[in-house]
C-alpha cells in the first residue's frame, strides 16, 4: 500500500504535464493557423497510454486497498464484539469501563465510516503518504514554473483564478449521499449482522449471554454475516469500478476546457514566453496544492484524534472480566452425582452506586438434590441472591461454597455449563420461536427435535402449534430484528408481521429456553426466578411436576438441586425447604411445617394467602 500510495501521489503531476503538452500543441496550431495533425495525434496517443497506465495502477491500488481495509475492518469489529461479549456485568457496571468502551466504540465506528470521523481509519494514515507525495509534486511544478520563465502577472492571474474553485467548493459544502441499492441477500446479511451486534451490546440480554455462554455463538454468527457482507461489498466495488467509465473520468476534460477560458488572457500576454499549456498546468497545480493541503490538514487532524481512540480500543481489548478468577486460583468444576451442594455464609452485597446493601449476612445451606423455595416481599433481595448464586453478579463479604469449593475459584463459563435458569427479566428476542428457545443450549439450537422436546416439557406445545409458522414463527420481542433462528428472515416472498405473545405465553417460551439444557446430565442446578408468575393454576402445577420429573433419575433419586423464587406460597410449600427473605437477609429457614410451627413472618403470610 505504501509503494502504491507514493506512486499514486505523483500521478496528478504527470497528468498535468501530459495535458499541458496537448494544450500547447493546440495553442501553437491556433496561433500559427496551421494544424500539425500528426503531432497532435502523437500527444493524444501518449495521453491515452498514460491514462491506461494510470487507470490500471489506480484499479490495482484500490482493490489492494479495499482488501486490506475490509480485512482490517473485520478484525477491528470482531475484536470489539469479542471484548464486549467477554465483559461480565460487574465489569460493565464500572463507570471507567463504560467510558473506555464508549471511546473504543467511536474508534470502531470511525473504522466503519459511521462516525463523525467520516471514513477515517488508522490505515488511512497511508493516505497521508499519498497526499504528501502529491503535494511535493505540485510544489515542484510550481517552483520550477515560478522561478523559471513565468512572468509575475501570469502568476497573479493564476493564483486568483485557481483559488476560485476551491472557495466555491468550500462554500457549497457538499454532503455525501450513500447509495441505497441493496439487494435482498445483502439486506438479510446486514440484518443478521446488526442483530448479533445488538445482542452483544444489549445490557438486558447480558445475564443470558453469560449464563448460556452465548458469546461464541453471537461472534460466530456475526462473523459469518460480516464476512459474506464484505464479500458482497467488494463485488459491488468491482462492478462499479468499470474501466471505461473510469477512463472517461480520468480524461480531466474540465482541465483542458478551462484552458480555453484563458485564451483572452493569453492574447494579452501574447508577447510573453508563457504557453497556454504551462499556464494551465500552473493553474491546475496551484489549485491542487490548495485542495491537497486542505485534505492533508484534515487527515492529520483526524489521525491525531484517532491515536487516543485507538488507545482506548487497545485498552478495551485488555479488559479482564471481574468474575474471572486469577489463573493460579482456578479450580475446574466437578459435578457431584446428586446435584449441587451450596453453602452460603455471611454473604453481603451492595449494588455499585447504591448506599444500602441488597444482601446482608445471608446464611443458607442447600444440600445436593434439595428443592428450595425463596419467598419474601418485593425488594427483599431474592433476585439479587439468585444472580449472585448464578455467578452473574459478584458479591462483597462472605463466601459461597459450591460442592465444597469457593465459587470464586470456578471460571464462570465452566460453572455456567452446569446450571440453567429462567430470569425474572428474561429476554424476548425478535426472532423465531426456535431461535428464542434454542439460545438456551446453542449446540441444540438447529436440532428441531431438541427444541420441540423442550417446548413440550414446558407445556408450550399447544401454543407453538397455534402460531402461524409453528416453531418458525417470528415473535415480536424486544430486540428489533425479524429473522429465523439462524438470523435470517423466514423464507417466503413476503415476510409475516412478527407475532405478539401474552406475558404468560412469553413465560412459557422462557421456560422452554431453560429446559433446553435442564435435562442434560452435566446440569446440576436449576434456578427459577418467578417462572410461573403469569401462568394459570393448571400450567403452574404442570411446571412443578416437570421440575420434579427432570430433577430425578430413572430410579427416582434427585440428581439436580432446584432453587425457585416465588410469591405464591401454595407452590413454595412443594419445596423441601423454604427460605424467608426480609430486608436482604434470610430470617426463617426450614420445611413448610417447621416454618408454620415457628408462627413467624412466613406463617403470617401463608395464613393471609389462603
Ligand atoms: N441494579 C440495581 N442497582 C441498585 N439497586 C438494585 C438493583 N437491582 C435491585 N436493587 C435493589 O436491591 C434490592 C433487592 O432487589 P431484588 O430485585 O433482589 O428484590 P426481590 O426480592 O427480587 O424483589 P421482587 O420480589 O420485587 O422481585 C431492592 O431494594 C432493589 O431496589
Amino acid at each position: 500500500m505504501l509503494v502504491f500510495d507514493l506512486v499514486r501521489g505523483a500521478l496528478p503531476a504527470f497528468r498535468g504535464y501530459s495535458q499541458a503538452l496537448i494544450i500547447d500543441e493546440v495553442q501553437k496550431s491556433v496561433l500559427s493557423g496551421h494544424f500539425a495533425v500528426n503531432q497532435l495525434m502523437r500527444r493524444a496517443l501518449m495521453e491515452l497510454l498514460r491514462m491506461v497506465g494510470e487507470t490500471a495502477l489506480d484499479g490495482l491500488a484500490s482493490s489492494n486497498e479495499n482488501v486490506v481495509h475490509a480485512s482490517a475492518r473485520f478484525f477491528v469489529e470482531h475484536a470489539q464484539l469479542e471484548y464486549r461479549l467477554r465483559a461480565d456485568l460487574p465489569t460493565l457496571s464500572e463507570a471507567t469501563v463504560r467510558d473506555l468502551l464508549q471511546e473504543a466504540d467511536i474508534f470502531v465506528r470511525s473504522f466503519n465510516g459511521f462516525s463523525s470521523f467520516g471514513l477515517f481509519s488508522p490505515l488511512d494514515g497511508m493516505r497521508i503518504v499519498s497526499l504528501v507525495s502529491e503535494l511535493l509534486s505540485h510544489l515542484w511544478i510550481l517552483s520550477s514554473l515560478t522561478f523559471g520563465a513565468t512572468p509575475l502577472p501570469v502568476i497573479l492571474v493564476s493564483v486568483i483564478l485557481s483559488a476560485m474553485p476551491c472557495m466555491l467548493s468550500w462554500a457549497r459544502n457538499p454532503t455525501k449521499t450513500w447509495g441505497t441499492r441493496v439487494d435482498r441477500l445483502e439486506a438479510r446479511l446486514a440484518a443478521k449482522q446488526d442483530a448479533m451486534r445488538h445482542l452483544a451490546h444489549s445490557d438486558a440480554f447480558r445475564p443470558e449471554i453469560m449464563l448460556f455462554d452465548l458469546g461464541p455463538w453471537i461472534l460466530r454468527s456475526w462473523a459469518r454475516a460480516r464476512k459474506a457482507l464484505l464479500g458482497l461489498e467488494r463485488r459491488h466495488d468491482r462492478a462499479e469500478r468499470d474501466v471505461f467509465s473510469k477512463m472517461i473520468s480520468q480524461l480531466y476534460l474540465s482541465g483542458a476546457f478551462s484552458a480555453f477560458e484563458h485564451i483572452p488572457v493569453l492574447l494579452v500576454l501574447n508577447n510573453s514566453t508563457t504557453s497556454l499549456g504551462t499556464f494551465t498546468m500552473y493553474r491546475n497545480a496551484l489549485q491542487s496544492l490548495f485542495l491537497t493541503s486542505g485534505t492533508l490538514i484534515h487527515t492529520l487532524r483526524m489521525a491525531f484524534q484517532s491515536i487516543f481512540l485507538m488507545a482506548a480500543f487497545s485498552a478495551a481489548r485488555q479488559l479482564r472480566p471481574r468474575l474471572e478468577p486469577p489463573a493460579e486460583r482456578v479450580v475446574p468444576f466437578r459435578p457431584a452425582l446428586k446435584g449441587m451442594a451450596i453453602n452460603i455464609r455471611d454473604l453481603s452485597f451492595t449494588y455499585p452506586g447504591s448506599n444500602n446493601p441488597s444482601l446482608r449476612s445471608v446464611d443458607l445451606t442447600v444440600s445436593a438434590g434439595e428443592a428450595v423455595a425463596i419467598v419474601g416481599c418485593n425488594g427483599s433481595g431474592k433476585t439479587t441472591l439468585s444472580k449472585v448464586l448464578l455467578r452473574i453478579i459478584d458479591f462483597g463479604d462472605g463466601e459461597i461454597l459450591v460442592n465444597g469449593i469457593d465459587i470464586r475459584r470456578y471460571r464462570p463459563q465452566d460453572y455456567h455449563a452446569h446450571v440453567t435458569a429462567v430470569f425474572q427479566g428474561f429476554s424476548k428476542l425478535s426472532t423465531s420461536v426456535q431461535g428464542n428457545v434454542g439460545v438456551g443450549y446453542v449446540p441444540g439450537m438447529y436440532d428441531t427435535d431438541s427444541v420441540q422436546s423442550a417446548i413440550d416439557l414446558a407445556g408450550a406445545d399447544d401454543l407453538v402449534r397455534s402460531l402461524p409458522d409453528g416453531v418458525q414463527t417470528i415473535l415480536d420481542g424486544d430486540v428489533s430484528y425479524h429473522t429465523n433462528c439462524e438470523g435470517f428472515p423466514a423464507s417466503g416472498s413476503v415476510p409475516r408481521k412478527p407475532h405478539g405473545l401474552s406475558g404468560g405465553e412469553w413465560q412459557r417460551i422462557a421456560i422452554s429456553r431453560a429446559f433446553m439444557r435442564a435435562r442434560r446430565p452435566e446440569v446440576q442446578l436449576l434456578v427459577f426466578d418467578e417462572p410461573t408468575s403469569s401462568l394459570d393454576a393448571h400450567a403452574q402445577k404442570q411446571f412443578h411436576d416437570t421440575i420434579e420429573q427432570i430433577s430425578r433419575d430413572s430410579d427416582g433419586n434427585r440428581t439436580k438441586t432446584v432453587v425457585f423464587i416465588t410469591h405464591r406460597l401454595s407452590t413454595a410449600r412443594r419445596a423441601d425447604k423454604i427460605a424467608m427473605m426480609e430486608s436482604g437477609t434470610i430470617t426463617e429457614f426450614g420445611t413448610h411445617e417447621q416454618l408454620l410451627a415457628l408462627k413467624g413472618r412466613y406463617a403470617a403470610m401463608y395464613h393471609a394467602s389462603i
